[in-house]
């Protein structure tokens, strides 16, 4: 499986929220896509899920352009987990997971075994089979975002696109789900991964891409994405980095623009 977007291009307003980004993720790669706040990385997650118009460029998986792709066929092939995780339906967990097979099923059909083996694969990976029977609407942010996680786990398509999914968590599950997620690549999904954590994305991403005010910086390897001249450049700070077990580790450590040495 490869997805590609080339020349890819939104705009709102006049204004460029992507500007000519090219973009391949690779069946078996984990693919971490970074930048600073407002740098577009949603909006092209949205743009390869098949979910935002582009103003020129084409998005094609394994070669085929996804506009010509049915809706259904779209839906089984990629799955996408939206940033904010809202969930407006006062719905049981494992029902909210099942909807994750809805592209796989027929229509008024009832699931099947391999739904039902695949929602509870998802509730086990993501860690929430323990909530499957709470409504979404009472869990806390942390356990929404992995129930939501486990939707998009459901559907088992061959590309998984994840936004921010570990940001709500605490270090034992962003942990857990930046393994699940390189097992995913692991098993030959393509998985797009977008990340503040520059950390997290040294240590388990096979490749990143660097969006800075809409356009491509840098991709590549971990190590030659996140040189310390491309952060400067792109989120304004210094860092701190080391090898441990032959990965770059790295920590944000101090901010270096003019607001920075105002010490504001
Ligand atoms: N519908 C819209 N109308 C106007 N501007 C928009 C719209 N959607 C996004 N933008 C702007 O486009 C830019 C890129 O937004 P996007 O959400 O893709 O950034 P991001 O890199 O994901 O940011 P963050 O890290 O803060 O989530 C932002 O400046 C945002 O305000």
């Amino acid at each position: 499986m490869r997805l590609a977007g080339q020349k890819l291009t939104v705009r709102i307003e006049r204004r460029a929220l992507l500007e000519r980004v090219d973009i391949e993720a690779h069946g078996g790669e984990l693919l971490g896509l970074i930048g600073p706040n407002g740098a577009g990385k949603s909006t092209l997650l949205r743009v390869l899920a098949g979910l935002q118009a582009v103003d020129s460029g084409e998005v094609a998986c394994d070669g085929q352009p996804l506009g010509r792709l049915r809706p259904r066929e779209r839906a089984r092939r990629i799955a996408y987990l939206p940033q904010d995780g809202e969930v407006h339906w006062p719905l049981q967990v494992e029902t909210m997971v099942a909807l994750g097979r809805l592209p796989h099923r027929r229509v008024w059909g009832a699931d099947e075994e391999r739904d039902r083996t695949a929602v509870e694969r998802a509730l086990a990976a993501a860690g929430v089979t323990a909530l499957r029977h709470r409504r979404v609407s009472t869990l806390s942010g942390g356990e929404r975002m992995r129930a939501l996680l486990a939707r998009a786990l459901a559907v088992e398509a061959p590309v998984l696109l994840a936004d921010e999914p570990v940001a709500a968590l605490d270090p034992y599950h962003q942990l857990a789900v930046m393994e699940l997620l390189h097992a995913a690549a692991g098993r030959g999904a393509a998985v797009v991964v977008v990340l503040h954590d520059l950390g997290l994305a040294a240590r388990f991403c096979d490749r990143l891409v660097l969006l800075h005010e809409g356009r491509l910086l840098a991709a590549g390897p971990p190590g030659a994405v996140l040189a310390e001249d491309k952060l400067r450049h792109a989120y304004r700070v210094t860092s701190l980095r080391w090898r441990h077990d032959g990965r770059e580790c790295i920590v944000p450590w101090q901010r270096c623009d003019g607001d920075a040495a105002a010490g504001s």
